[in-house]
């Protein structure tokens, strides 16, 4: 099979490197990447094919993996409009919508259709990423089936019903690992505020919370009766969870993936105007 990447920075450095540890062969890879340094990276890294603009060849592939800004997707996506012939476009851009990619992508009065849209997050740089997909109903099973399998080779997969949800994911999951490390950089400010010099904050700050999500990945108890276990009566966990109540932390945090989502819905209407 053979895949191009249009767009060859942080996100797509990582599903090229997972898709080569998973046994995709380096030589059905190529990336259309704008920067020099980021092209002899790619090369000598991944020994993929990099090159500045589409050629004969980066057009010639089976599935199109569209990993650009999605501010620059527009003009990025201008040299091949009416171009492709059927290939599976999986696009992993936050916000923009399929129709308008469709219609970027196709020729006037032809939308490309074949198309997937994605939302992976960064762990997918260590192979521990979760992603969010959402298949145009044209896409036949093998199509999701291939979609599925790229982003399979750095984590999880979830496919969403409707083309909404990819919002909603991005807010979730695409944005999330920032949330954690907020909270990681706080739990370690108090660690210092406390005595702890900053390795040593560190590194309770962050142990904690990755033994946290592996308990809660590995355990058949729901998160809440998790915390209530840690919650003795009169201790000093529940000193802490009734200040962070009494701040409205929980109802901040859902209120922030909100905005989150809602920014998600605009930038995608307002990118798609022309
Ligand atoms: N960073 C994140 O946490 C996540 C980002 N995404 C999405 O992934 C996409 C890529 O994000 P990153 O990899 O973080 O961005 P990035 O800025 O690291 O990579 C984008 C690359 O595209 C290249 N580029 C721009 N215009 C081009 C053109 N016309 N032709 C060829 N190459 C071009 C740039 O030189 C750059 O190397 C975005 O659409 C973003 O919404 C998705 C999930 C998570
Ligand atoms: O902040 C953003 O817009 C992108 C999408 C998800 C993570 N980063």
């Amino acid at each position: 099979m053979k895949i191009t990447f249009l767009g060859g920075g942080n996100m797509a450095t990582a599903l090229i490197g997972g898709m080569l540890e998973r046994g995709f062969a380096a030589a059905g890879l190529q990336v259309v990447e704008l920067g020099e340094a980021a092209r002899c990276a790619l090369a000598q890294r991944f020994g993929v094919r990099a090159v500045e603009s589409f050629d004969d060849a980066a057009l010639a592939c089976d599935v199109l993996v569209l990993a650009v800004k999605p501010q620059q997707m527009k003009a990025a996506l201008a040299p091949i409009a009416g171009r492709l012939c059927g290939q599976l476009v999986i696009s992993i851009a936050a916000g923009l919508r399929l129709a308008d990619l469709g219609r970027w992508l196709g020729a006037p009065g032809a939308p490309h259709a074949r198309l997937v849209r994605c939302m992976p997050n960064t762990p997918a740089l260590i192979g521990a990423g979760v992603t969010g997909l959402y298949a145009d109903p044209s896409v036949d099973a093998a199509g999701r089936e291939t979609a599925g399998r790229i982003l399979a080779a750095v984590g999880s997969t979830v496919w969403a019903d409707a083309e909404a949800q990819m919002d909603a994911v991005t807010a979730i999951s695409g944005s999330g690992p920032a949330y954690v490390f907020h909270f990681i950089e706080a739990l370690e400010s108090a660690g210092r505020s406390l005595g702890f010099d900053e390795a040593g904050a560190r590194r309770l700050a962050i142990d904690t919370v990755l033994g946290a999500a592996k308990l809660a990945a590995n355990s058949a108890d729901a998160p809440a009766v998790l915390r209530q276990k840690v919650t003795s009566k009169g201790g000093t966990t529940e000193a802490a969870l009734a200040s962070l109540a009494a701040a409205g932390w929980h109802d901040e945090l859902v209120a922030a993936v909100q905005a989150a989502e809602a920014r998600g819905r605009e930038l995608g209407a307002e990118l798609g105007k022309d």
